[in-house]
């Protein structure tokens, strides 16, 4: 607010000043505008409003010139789309984000910047709210002059030299809207951002607000812009768009239980890694690592699958230095057949086949090869970290890095922590991870850490609905319509069906051929396992008349109901067990390696937006259908915090207060 008054009262009086011959904008300690204040929306916004000032600035008679430093992002860029001229630093970024927060730009954003650039780049830029360089912006048009010298001072040099010209053909409002075959366009447009959007409605109404820009004159398509705002400004998505925004900066003020803290833990510095395993996921650890720029020495002992990776690992780089346009990283990787190359790094990732055995032997071997103080990390999706570290010289060096296939994409790191994990050690990892661009998750040490905790109940409750008369397309068109990219069906079978049925056999659960469906004391389905077992689709049909199951109607609500309360309530579980430090790291482990969908910001505040209490009620009404199923009992922590009146999802750490640590 205190912002827009300054904007207000200063353009008011440099337009009104007869002295004043040019004007320049801008802002303070090497940025332009970071667009409005997120903490102030939902709330009721004080303040003058911006637009009429705006249309001051671009009606002047004299010239005012944008000088943009570091960032011109939303409102900011809008403010700047208001001004005669801009004069950009190199080293600047450009953007209207609004759709990323469920909103559009409604300072004139969408009925100017297509008109600047036209259409299609205008609805690319708006659609998307990616940030683009200042060359991509002159390139694009919307920049006028791109610099390295102080912006500024080059701005008011500009500003004085163009005194006295026609300012005619630079205000945007007057300019024409060409949009040639503007029906196709927009109609196919429009099928593509809402197949990409998954139920976003921010993209959509952006699209709908362009087409105004085309369809109507300057002022009614501004009037336009106002209204479709006006149904996103306070809805349920937006909201959700927003604390997502702020939740993925929480994260990173990690905490664990001891009280160690990020900003009392301070990193050791890192330059080489080793990454032990070439699959899957070694290659892509290998990848992000080299791309950040750090030296990585890669191990592999098999030699097929060293000569695979390695030809994987090049060809990705490769083709990633070509996409970005700049030099390869292939050099800074260096392979080896034997452990002992890894003796000089400060830092090892251990990315080898899921098996216990082969870990323990490798962690012991890690330990007496490395330095003293070399951190020994490994990728395990479940397996005990503490365990692990009992294996080492050093347990207090040992944490979990738990990236997401495939690594050098997948935004989510979970840093598992163990009980004798040094705050140093945890610091280590999450730094790593933001150097590599990461969104890191400290998270405790327990069976599946945080996201594949949750997701057991939601895959069990997923076949125990294809037992009970659903088809596995209507459990996955269920997810599917809610958002998430893939319902739990597909998702498997692209994982790999056997990857969970290894999993299960580990734990004792698979009984080839038999068809019990009560295992280890509770209710089991075995038809994951007849699946693999025959190496081909068994029909749940044939299955429910084997077992004498009578199959019912089973409807999307019903689905999502057992599939994300049963999730959700582990996320209870878990905050309860102090393995997750806030319901924030929860919701950013899901919407940045589940597929969570954004603008439903994570499954903890899904919950706290469809009510605490009607989650209850759910979870207790399918209980009462499903005893044998213990995921469905509602956890303490969602009773207590019903009980507590379910206050607002800031204030639940206020009820967790101490939490019961299972460390
Ligand atoms: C009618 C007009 C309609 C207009 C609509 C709009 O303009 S919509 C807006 C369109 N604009 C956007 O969507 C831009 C959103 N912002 C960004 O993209 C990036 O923050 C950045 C590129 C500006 C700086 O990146 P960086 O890596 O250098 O820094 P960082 O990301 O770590 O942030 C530092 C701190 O600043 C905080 N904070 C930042 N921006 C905002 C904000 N707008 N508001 C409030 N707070 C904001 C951020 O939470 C963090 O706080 P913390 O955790 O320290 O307490």
């Amino acid at each position: 607010a205190a912002v827009r008054q300054g904007i207000v009262d200063t353009v008011q009086k440099a337009v009104s000043d007869p002295q004043v011959k040019s004007v320049v904008i801008c802002g303070q300690n090497g940025i332009f505008c970071g667009g409005a204040d997120i903490k102030e929306f939902g709330k009721d916004i004080s303040g003058p409003p911006l637009v009429p000032v705006f249309h001051a600035i671009e009606s002047a008679d004299k010239p005012v010139v944008a000088a943009i430093e570091g960032s011109a992002l939303g409102g900011g860029l809008e403010l700047a789309l208001f001004c005669h001229y801009r004069i950009t630093h190199s080293k600047a970024r450009l953007g209207l984000p609004e759709v990323t927060l469920g909103l559009l730009p409604a300072a004139g954003g969408t009925q100017r910047l297509p008109r600047l650039i036209g259409v299609p780049a205008a609805l690319d830029l708006i659609t998307t709210g990616r940030h683009v360089t200042a060359a991509e912006a002159l390139k694009l048009g919307f920049v006028d002059q791109v610099i390295d010298q102080n912006t500024v001072e080059a701005a008011v040099k500009f500003a004085l030299s163009v005194v006295g010209q026609s300012l005619e053909s630079r205000r945007i409002s007057t300019l024409p809207c060409p949009c040639p075959d503007a029906d196709a366009l927009f109609e196919g447009v429009m099928q593509k951002v809402r197949q990409r959007a998954r139920g976003a409605i921010a993209p959509v109404t952006c699209v709908q607000a362009i087409q105004a820009a085309v369809t109507l004159p300057y002022a009614q398509g501004m009037q336009r812009e106002q209204e479709l705002m006006a149904t996103l400004f306070t809805s349920a998505q937006a909201r959700a768009l927003q604390y997502c925004f702020f939740s993925q900066r929480v994260v990173s003020r990690w905490s664990m239980p001891s009280g160690a803290r990020w900003d009392t833990s301070k990193p050791k510095p890192v330059t080489k890694v080793a990454v032990i395993g070439l699959g899957t996921m070694g290659r892509g650890i290998t990848v992000a690592l080299a791309q950040a720029g750090l030296s990585v020495v890669a191990v592999e002992t098999e030699q097929q699958q060293m000569i695979a990776g390695q030809r994987a690992v090049s060809d990705m780089l490769e083709r990633a230095a070509q996409r970005r346009g700049v030099s390869s990283a292939v050099y800074r990787v260096r392979y080896s057949m034997k452990l002992e190359a890894v003796a000089d790094v400060q830092l090892v990732i251990e990315a080898v086949f899921e098996d216990m055995v082969l870990k323990e032997q490798l962690f012991k071997q890690l330990s007496s090869i490395c330095k003293a103080d070399t951190l020994l990390c490994s990728n395990t999706s479940a397996l005990d970290i503490d365990h692990l570290a009992s294996q080492t010289r050093s347990p207090q060096l040992v944490v979990g890095m738990h990236f997401f296939a495939p690594a050098h994409v997948m935004k989510l790191l979970e840093v598992v922590h163990g009980p004798r994990s040094a705050p140093q050690a945890v610091a280590t990892a999450m730094e790593l991870g933001k150097r590599i661009g990461k969104v890191s998750v400290a998270v405790g040490n327990c069976r599946g850490f945080v996201g594949n905790r949750m997701l057991m109940p939601y895959s069990q409750e997923a076949l125990f609905l294809v037992e009970e008369g659903a088809s596995p397309e209507v459990v996955d068109r269920a997810l599917e319509e809610f958002g998430f990219p893939m319902g739990f069906f597909r998702m498997s079978d692209l994982s790999g069906l056997d990857v969970g049925w290894r999993v299960r056999k580990a734990d004792g659960l698979v009984k080839p051929g038999q068809m019990s469906r009560v295992r280890q004391g509770r209710r089991y389905c075995p038809l994951g396992d007849l699946l693999c077992e025959q190496g081909r689709f068994e029909l749940p049909r044939g299955y429910r008349a084997r077992q004498g199951l009578v199959s019912r109607r089973i409807d999307s609500k019903e689905v999502l109901e057992r599939c994300l309360y049963s999730l959700i309530n582990e996320g209870f579980r878990i905050l309860e067990d102090g393995i997750a430090a806030g319901p924030e790291d929860i919701d950013m482990i899901y919407v940045f390696g589940y597929g969570w969908p954004r603008h439903r910001g994570g499954p903890m505040f899904y919950a706290s937006q469809v009510g605490l209490d009607r989650v209850l009620q759910a979870l207790e009404h399918y209980q009462q259908l499903h005893p044998d199923v213990p995921h469905l009992q509602p956890s303490r922590l969602l009773r207590k915090l019903v009980s507590s009146g379910s206050p607002p999802i800031h204030r639940w750490k206020e009820v967790i207060k101490k939490p019961h640590s299972a460390l």
